[in-house]
């Protein structure tokens, strides 16, 4: 098997054709935990969504679980997302749909076909997050915390070996970002690898765990102790 599920060489991330971070080489092996931190505008979103194919890339080679990016052709696109979750800080839920029909959407989009199995898939996904007594609840009758566990859940369909989230607690006070943080370090421990774009520096303190750092239009690979140290959390 192979141990990484990222790789980048080299790369360039763009905007409409303009650089945004250059030269980025990292790799995340499998089961990883990672934040990905930086200022506003500084590329966390960016290079998010270069790994998810949402943003077309032209210098350098990426590869995600076993997707060379730059060779994958649209068809194949597909395969590539069902080996990623990704969840956003805006929930992006179908506002119309329960609980229950949010993840049915993307099981049958995703080729579920027997309705046992996305039953049994759907029971242990919303036992995992939390929410087995909301199937039938639309998304306006859930607090955002609550949202955003179903967009976890969502996200966890097809058992991806990576989940990407983009500032997944942006919306959310304190002390539910911290249980959600609590859910990907969950989810974590259960072999996903996390890369976690985030503004909230006490997640460091929380769980300690690597730093990716946009800064300056460079990628940088920092340690815990220069991570303290810049955010002047102390040790
Ligand atoms: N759709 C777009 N078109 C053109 N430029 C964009 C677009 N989206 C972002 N940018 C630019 O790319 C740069 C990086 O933005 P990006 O959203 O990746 O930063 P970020 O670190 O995720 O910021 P934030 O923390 O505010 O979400 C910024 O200069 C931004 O203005």
């Amino acid at each position: 098997m192979k141990d990484t599920v990222v790789s980048f060489r080299g790369v360039t991330v763009e905007q409409q054709g303009n650089s945004v971070l250059s030269e980025v080489s990292f790799d995340v092996a499998k089961g990883e935990f990672l934040y990905l931190l930086g200022k506003t505008g500084s590329g966390k979103s960016s290079i998010l969504k270069t790994m998810y194919a949402d943003l077309p890339f032209r210098v350098g080679t990426i590869v995600i679980s076993d997707y060379e990016l730059a060779k994958l052709p649209q068809k194949e696109l597909p395969y590539l997302r069902r080996k990623l979750g990704i969840v956003f800080q805006d929930f992006e839920l179908l506002t119309d749909r329960t609980v229950e029909d949010n993840l049915l959407f993307v099981m049958k989009a995703t080729g579920w076909k027997k309705e046992s199995l996305m039953q049994q898939r759907m029971d242990d996904l919303l036992t995992l997050v939390g929410l087995e007594a909301y199937r039938k609840k639309y998304p306006h009758q859930l607090s955002g915390g609550e949202q955003q566990r179903v967009a976890i859940a969502r996200a966890l369909i097809n058992d991806p070996v990576l989940l990407l989230a983009d500032e997944p607690t942006g919306n959310l006070d304190p002390v539910v970002a911290q249980d959600i943080l609590k859910l990907f370090i969950k989810i974590n421990q259960q072999g996903t690898a996390v890369i976690m774009a985030t503004h909230y520096h006490n997640f460091l303190k929380m769980h300690p765990s690597r730093v990716i750092f946009c800064e300056e239009g460079r990628l940088r690979d920092i340690s815990k102790a220069q991570v303290l140290q810049r955010l002047d959390l102390g040790s």
